[in-house]
């Protein structure tokens, strides 16, 4: 049977390049940086713009109202998003939006599509790097137009983990995250990293440079285009505590073998997080 979401992931890749190109030319401008959740969760006008470009352009070519959409900074401002089964674009403009202001080298664009509820492809552009993820259910994962895959490294001891410290700096929080990653470098792991991109860090655990990458606070947006990429890359998305993946859950472990997921999921200490659509 014919794909019937070829244009849609064919059109994804160039409008994430774009958009990547977009972010590239602003960075060479003042940003101009606002706050949105907290003092550390930062926002530039570039943020608002590139998400409305990619919008935009998604209405332009498939129609005003045929897709629906969920982009971080649209929704920021509307509240909780409800994922439904009509075809539904994910976004995040700017991930690592901490890294743009600053001028760390690690910032992506993240595009996802999704149908009845389930991922059908994703998107991840790095674009200072320049380098182009993208994974389509039942087809593979790619970095360029190379195939990837996930490390085959089954020995936590020989491992690398990323997680991130994220935006909410709630002293509690903070403590649990930190006991985490200490319970992780007792273990012991190779290290811990962390590129301060979501779906970059996804990208890394999909091509094989670390094993596993976890966080508690993210958004569905961070992670759904990487979800994709990861799982077509021959890796395993799961939650936090070992259940399914839940995109609205603000949790997620990646791995590239459930073992090691499973061993990852026993040090980390969980914590509560809103869902993103408001479910209790
Ligand atoms: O840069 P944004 O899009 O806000 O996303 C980041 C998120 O807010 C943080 O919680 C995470 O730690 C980063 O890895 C993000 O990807
Ligand atoms: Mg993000």
């Amino acid at each position: 049977m014919a794909d019937p979401w070829i244009e849609a992931y064919t059109f994804a890749v160039e409008i994430a390049k774009k958009a990547g190109a977009e972010i590239r030319k602003a960075s060479e401008s003042e940003i101009k940086i606002s706050t949105k959740s907290s003092t550390v969760d930062l926002v530039t006008a570039t943020d608002v713009r590139v998400e409305k470009i990619i919008i935009g352009a998604l209405k332009e070519k498939f129609g005003e109202d045929v897709h629906c959409f969920i982009g971080e900074e649209s929704i920021s401002k509307k509240g909780a998003c409800i994922l439904t089964d009509e075809p539904t674009w994910i976004i995040d403009p700017v991930d690592g939006t901490t890294n743009f202001v600053h001028g760390f080298p690690f910032v992506a664009v993240s595009i996802a599509f999704v149908v009845k509820k389930e991922l059908e492809f994703g998107v991840v552009y790095s674009c200072f790097e320049d380098k182009l993820y993208k994974g389509r259910k039942g087809q593979g994962a790619y970095c360029d137009e190379e195939s990837i895959q996930v490390s085959d490294n089954i020995d936590i001891n020989k491992s690398v983990i990323i997680s991130e410290f994220g935006t909410d700096r709630t002293p509690s929080k903070v403590k649990k995250i930190c006991s985490t990653m200490e319970r992780i470098l007792k273990i012991p792991v190779h290290g811990i990293r962390g590129t301060g991109t979501a779906a970059t860090n996804m990208c890394m655990v999909a091509c094989g440079a670390v094993e596993a990458f976890f966080e508690i606070g993210i958004h569905c947006w961070d992670v759904a285009a990487g979800a994709v990429i990861v799982q077509e890359a021959g890796g395993v998305v799961c939650d936090v505590d070992g259940g399914p993946f839940d995109l609205m859950s603000r949790r997620m472990m990646c791995a590239n073998h459930i073992d090691i997921a499973n061993r990852v999921i026993k040090e980390i200490e969980i914590f509560p997080s809103e869902r993103d659509d408001g479910q209790d």
